[in-house]
């Protein structure tokens, strides 16, 4: 399906879990689940084109997490690791087949899809959707956004001296989309799983 309608996804997976510990978050055991595949599985329900953005060297490990997954995605690597997030959203995006699309962190594990939809409804026409919180904060790897647009954004910040992600949105026409829209979605849409406290926190969560 490659209708207008049809909505593209990018997993962001190519950091260094620093503060995870020795582990590559992207793999981590989620109450049985690779946190990836939480993520994968849960695009997979709202997306037709799935790209995973990492690393050569975590190739192995995600592609066995994402064995036999609901929708089989296709890989972009890094050509050059470590240049942050912005360069991996700029990869995933340049990979991916379709004019919109989600870009979600793999340690979003509870990225609610119904958000992801709401985001495209109100990305058309624009170049993306991006959901500010009442703190300020863009939740920038949970967001929609035209995929050519973003990618030659992302290129040419990271070419600047202000190499954040929101120098990016910057550059493009996007809507921010406020916490009073998000009637209906997941409290918990946004939470991240980066260190190894959260993950048991989440794990007792899930098992109560
Ligand atoms: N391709 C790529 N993706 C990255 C890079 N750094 C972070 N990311 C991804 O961007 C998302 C958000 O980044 P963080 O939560 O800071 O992840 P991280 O850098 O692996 O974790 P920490 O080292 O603990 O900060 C995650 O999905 C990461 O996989 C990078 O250098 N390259």
């Amino acid at each position: 399906m490659t209708s207008e309608r049809s909505l593209g996804g990018v997993v962001l997976a190519g950091g260094y879990s620093t503060r995870f510990g020795e582990s590559d978050k992207a793999v981590a055991d989620l109450a049985g689940t690779p946190m990836i595949r939480r993520v994968v599985d849960r695009l997979a329900t709202v997306t037709d084109d799935l790209v995973v953005n990492c690393r050569d060297d975590q190739l192995e490990a995600i592609r066995a997490a994402l064995a036999g997954s609901d929708l089989e995605p296709r890989y972009a690597t890094d050509p050059v690791p470590d240049r942050g997030p912005l360069a991996g959203i700029q990869v995933g995006l340049e990979a991916v087949d379709r004019e919109y699309t989600a870009v979600v962190a793999c340690d979003m594990p509870f990225v609610d899809p119904a958000l992801l939809e709401t985001l495209h409804d109100r990305a058309c026409g624009r170049d993306g959707a991006v959901v500010r919180l009442e703190d300020g904060w863009y939740q920038t790897t949970q967001a929609v956004y035209r995929a050519d647009a973003m990618a030659e954004a992302c290129a040419e910040t990271l070419d600047s001296e202000d190499k954040r992600i929101v120098a990016a949105l910057e550059r493009i026409d996007i809507v921010e989309v406020g916490e009073n829209d998000l009637e209906g979605v997941s409290e918990r849409t946004f939470e991240g799983i980066d260190t190894q406290e959260a993950l048991a926190e989440a794990e007792r969560r899930m098992r109560r």
